[in-house]
């Protein structure tokens, strides 16, 4: 098994363009630990009504290699995680990476905190070594396959990302732009599990042609109520600037994963129960667990 020696990263760093040291450290990478090209496209699968499971198990050693893409508040994380407790892969946010890379104190969180807080997009270089080291700890722990959330958020980092890897299917999570911003600044955190959870409650009126929709809040088990804290970046100032960044420059990831037929758009029709069956079915999955709970 070739391990990733962090000293080789930094002499390779110093030593090649930042474009080149990017491409080589994944590709180091994605050689050893996602085991690339094991041949297979899942994407196709759900497209072409196959089971995408059955699949997965003839495949062996090679799981989905998946990108969530949407704004800002959307719920990448919500469906990302649900998927990966599903199909066993790792969900691997870059967000979650960068915070805790914040709160560790180390040397880049000053650095980063600014950014951050003004919800600017972290560098190029610096994200794709946060999500090295991720994906290094994760062949330790003998990790196949990813749902990545939050990255390849620039085409540039879409065009790295392609050139190491195969992605097989992207989803672009879409939700109507008046409940957006409310997500984004009702999203609480629990300071000590980590639980994500949101106060806020979306029930816009159907007018004009236009249906309704209606979103429960998402609320924190009894545990967790009185250490909710709120993100500094989910601030209304910084949550504008967040989803005016994704539209400049995520916005273009979605037509380069399209135009590689590699997208599958979905319109979330409402809250998770109206939204992950529905997910699942554009998936061709079923979740097991979901429907025994459903009839219980
Ligand atoms: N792929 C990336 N490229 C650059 N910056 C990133 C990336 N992923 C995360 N970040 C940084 O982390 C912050 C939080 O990311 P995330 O939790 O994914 O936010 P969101 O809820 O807006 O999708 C971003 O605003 C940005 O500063």
């Amino acid at each position: 098994m070739a391990v990733f020696n962090r000293c080789l990263r930094t002499r390779v760093l110093a030593a090649v363009t930042p474009t080149t040291a990017f491409a080589y450290v994944i590709r180091t990478l994605s050689a050893s630990c996602l085991r690339m090209n094991l041949g297979g496209d899942l994407k196709s699968a759900s497209v072409l009504g196959q089971n995408p499971l059955h699949l997965k198990r003839e495949l062996s050693g090679r799981n989905v290699q998946w990108v969530f893409l949407g704004c800002p508040g959307v719920g990448k994380g919500t469906y990302a995680s649900r998927l990966s407790n599903l199909l066993g892969v790792p969900h691997i946010a870059t967000g979650d990476l960068v915070r805790d890379e914040l709160s560790s104190s180390g040397p880049l969180a000053s650095q980063l905190k600014d950014i951050v807080n003004q919800g600017k997009l972290v560098s190029d270089e610096i994200i794709i070594n946060l999500l090295s080291k991720r994906l290094e700890a994760g062949e330790a722990k003998g990790e196949s396959g990813f749902i990545l959330d939050g990255f390849p958020r620039t085409i540039r980092q879409a065009e790295i990302l392609g050139g190491v890897t195969d992605i097989d299917l992207v989803i672009n999570l879409k939700l109507r732009q008046e409940a957006l911003l409310a997500k984004c600044l009702g999203r609480r955190i629990c300071s000590e599990c980590g639980g994500n959870y949101n106060v806020a409650t979306i029930d816009i009126k159907g007018e004009n042609g236009n249906p309704g929709m209606y979103m429960a809040p998402l609320l924190p088990p009894p545990q967790c109520a009185s250490k909710l804290i709120t993100r500094a970046d989910d601030k209304l100032e910084v949550v504008k600037e967040r989803l005016r960044i994704y539209n400049e420059m995520t916005q273009p990831v979605e037509e380069f994963y399209r135009s590689r037929g590699k997208l599958l758009e979905f319109d979330l029709p409402g809250g998770i129960p109206e939204s992950w069956p529905k997910l699942l079915q554009a998936l061709n999955l079923e979740d097991h667990e979901n429907k025994r709970s459903a009839a219980a």
